[in-house]
């Protein structure tokens, strides 16, 4: 789904845009000034690496966690560009808004209560992986994100710039997503999949690689707020999925390794 951005003024947006462009375009040492340290999830660098044998998606990312503002590590946050924090900082909050009206119309849409399904995602616990996608001449050989759906409830998307690389899969076939100028894409996440017992998807997608143009992308995950259980909002029948600890649901999507649904699959009844 993409939803033209209303919810986001278009000068913070030209300006996240220009910001994280900045950020990817310094030389290596300085963006390695918020490497993530071993074992770690935040700051510069990469994800879901398990051996030095594997095939490594081709992105380098940035990946914060942005709210609850109390739990931020600012150490990640990069100084450079000097408006970075700032706009990040700014941008991050219309988006929590953004997904908080969204949770609001979908609550309404499956006829559930509100609070049922806002209260999972209290105080709208958000992350953002910024994702900096570089040129392969050779790119039908690599990935630029490996087939996976979002751990989360919900992840707003921004193209930072005009190339497009988002596929989604439906049916067994992969189909681009072209960005829409002004807009953001919605993808539905595992969590949300579950607590509608079904009735909203969470779409396997990957990005693949242009030959000659980078491509950036922002993508803000609105997660779970812990400690909870996840299972499907009891007005919407007989559970289809396993009631899960929000912790565990965690630790095992991650230890999943970005294997399309297989992990979501494996918490069906
Ligand atoms: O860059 C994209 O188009 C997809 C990003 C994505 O799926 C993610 O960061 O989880
Ligand atoms: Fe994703």
């Amino acid at each position: 789904m993409q939803l033209v951005n209303h919810g986001v003024d278009g000068g913070l947006s030209r300006q996240i845009k220009a910001d994280v462009s900045e950020f990817f375009s310094l030389p290596l040492e300085e963006k390695s000034a918020v490497a993530i340290p071993p074992n770690g999830m935040q700051g510069f660098g990469h994800h879901f690496v398990f051996s030095k044998e594997q095939k490594l998606d081709w992105v380098d990312l940035l990946f914060l966690a942005t709210r609850p503002v109390e739990e931020r590590s600012l150490d990640f946050w990069p100084k450079k560009p000097p408006t970075f924090r700032d706009t990040l900082d700014k941008y991050t909050a219309e988006l929590a808004n953004v997904a908080e009206q969204l949770f609001r119309f979908m609550a309404e849409d499956l006829g559930v209560d509100h609070d049922a399904l806002l209260g999972t995602f209290k105080g709208l616990p958000q992350c953002v992986r910024i994702n900096y996608y570089p040129p392969c001449r050779q790119a039908d050989k690599v990935l630029g994100l490996s087939p996976h759906t979002d751990g989360v409830g919900m992840t707003l998307l921004l193209h930072v710039n005009d190339v497009q690389g988002l596929q989604i899969r439906k049916g067994g076939e992969w189909f681009s997503v072209q960005a829409l100028p002004g807009a953001l894409v919605v993808n539905i996440g595992d969590v949300l999949e579950i607590l509608t017992n079904g009735k909203y998807k969470s779409i396997e997608h990957r990005a693949v690689i242009n030959p000659e143009k980078e491509r950036i992308t922002i993508a803000a995950f609105h997660s779970l707020h812990l400690p909870c259980t996840i299972g499907p909002l009891q007005e919407l029948g007989n559970p289809h999925y396993k009631a899960i600890d929000g912790f565990e649901f965690t630790k095992g999507y991650f230890a999943a390794k970005l294997e399309g649904r297989r992990y979501l699959e494996s918490l069906k009844l």
